[in-house]
């Protein structure tokens, strides 16, 4: 038996397109610069896989978001954050980076939460600063994680710890 689809949020609309993860997220109504879209409440611990989302420094510190918020497509030039950075989890948020109309789509900048991911691609966002292949924050330059215009303090962290290693050689 097929289990129906139930939309997890009133507020976005998710294309479901044919072909291999071709689905995306919509906005279901306008969002201004900074309010907060969503809160992670579904949010469980797994295994890294295409579809979470790391919550930490070690590669062991990922959620699943258990909702409609997995169709939210990677750009490299996103409208809203995954901010996990909250030591309380109930704070765990997306939020918009800029404002958005309604039916645009809504895309987070894959690298600002995850180092090294599971599934990289070929980005097809479009955007005049593409950077193509996305695999996470350990293949790209400081500059260019940090320009998309907001990034977790783990990716931070490792970002920094690199710079601090390649110093000392
Ligand atoms: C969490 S899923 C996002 C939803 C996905 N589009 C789907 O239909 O299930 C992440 C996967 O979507 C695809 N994806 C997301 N953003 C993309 C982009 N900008 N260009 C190409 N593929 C993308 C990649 O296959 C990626 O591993």
């Amino acid at each position: 038996m097929t289990v129906p689809y139930i939309p997890s949020h009133a507020d976005f609309v998710v294309e479901f397109k044919p072909g291999d993860f071709a689905s995306f997220l919509r906005a279901g109504r306008h969002f201004g610069q900074g309010d907060t879209l969503a809160v992670l409440n579904k949010a469980t611990r797994s295994d890294k896989a295409y579809s979470t989302v790391q919550c930490g420094k070690e590669s062991k510190d990922n959620i699943e978001l258990n909702s409609d918020l997995v169709y939210v497509n990677h750009s490299c030039e996103p409208n809203v954050v995954f901010d996990l950075s909250s030591a309380d989890r109930a704070n765990w948020h997306v939020r918009a980076l800029k404002d958005i109309d309604a039916g645009s789509p809504l895309t987070f900048f894959y690298p600002s939460t995850e180092w090294e991911m599971e599934q990289p691609f070929e980005c097809q966002c479009g955007t005049k600063s593409c950077l193509g292949r996305i695999q996470g924050a350990k293949f790209l330059t400081r500059d260019e994680v940090v320009e998309r215009g907001w990034v977790s303090p783990w990716i931070e962290e490792l970002i920094s710890e690199r710079e601090e290693e390649s110093a000392c050689t």
